[in-house]
């Protein structure tokens, strides 16, 4: 006879940590954009990575990292609290001090580092690499080509991104493990117009349609 019980909790539950650069300043090598749809594109990531994140049930709480007062609104909006970045100016300092407040609120969560430059992200696909990294110690995500990150966790104790030019290779050299499969859409950050081309064929969230479309 089926069963109407509720499925088990995933064993580990995680914090997402999203950094996020104010959009007026991010996104700079989308190539030959006008400053305005630049900054509407950079925020339409982040709102749909935000969107995608929020709604992964492995993932318990989301902190959004900006310096962008006004943005950070809309992005509370989709259900994340939020900080400033502080003085750090360095994206994994950044990234650190945000767990150790992670850790103040939520001490019994795992933090997990996520870019949000992911428009094409699913929930099912950041759902099925968290699930890999409840095995326990450090463990990220590659980008498509394999050369950067898009994803990092581990313990608070040993919480260390190395994201960054090259921080495939900076983070494998760390001892974290890399998590293999598909996971196109988890793997999808965009930089470029060839990224942001592949992520509208994976099927985008609806703040990046929005804006996307004139230039598709
Ligand atoms: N809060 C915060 N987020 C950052 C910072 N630098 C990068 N990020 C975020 O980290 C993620 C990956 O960054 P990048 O791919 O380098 O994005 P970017 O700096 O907007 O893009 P470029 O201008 O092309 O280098 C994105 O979610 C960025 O918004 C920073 O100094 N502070
Ligand atoms: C943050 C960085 O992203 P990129 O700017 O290389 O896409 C990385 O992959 O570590």
């Amino acid at each position: 006879m089926a069963s109407h019980d509720p499925p088990d909790p995933p064993s580990t539950s995680f914090v997402a940590i999203l950094p996020v650069k104010p959009p007026r300043v991010g996104k700079s090598r989308l190539g030959d954009v006008e400053d305005v749809r630049r900054r509407d594109l950079a925020g339409a990531f982040a709102l749909d990575t935000v969107t995608a994140v929020v709604a992964c049930p492995e993932v318990a709480e989301v902190l959004v990292v900006t310096d962008d007062a006004a943005f950070s609104r809309d992005l509370v909006a989709l259900g994340c609290a939020s900080m400033p970045d502080g003085d750090t100016h360095d994206l994994n300092a950044t990234l650190q001090q945000a767990a150790l407040e992670a850790r103040r609120r939520w001490p019994h969560l795992q933090p997990v580092a996520i870019c949000a430059d992911l428009p094409a992200l699913r929930p099912d696909d950041l759902g099925a690499a968290l699930r890999v990294a409840s095995t326990g110690g450090a463990w990220f995500v590659a980008d498509a080509v394999e050369v950067g990150t898009t994803l990092y966790t581990a313990p608070y104790a040993e919480f260390a991104p190395r994201f960054g030019v090259g921080s495939r290779l900076a983070h494998q050299a760390s001892g974290a493990r890399a998590v293999t499969g598909g996971l196109a859409t988890l793997r999808c950050d965009v930089d470029d117009r060839a990224d942001l081309r592949r992520a509208l064929s994976l099927g985008v969230g609806t703040h990046t349609a929005a804006v996307a479309a004139p230039l598709a």
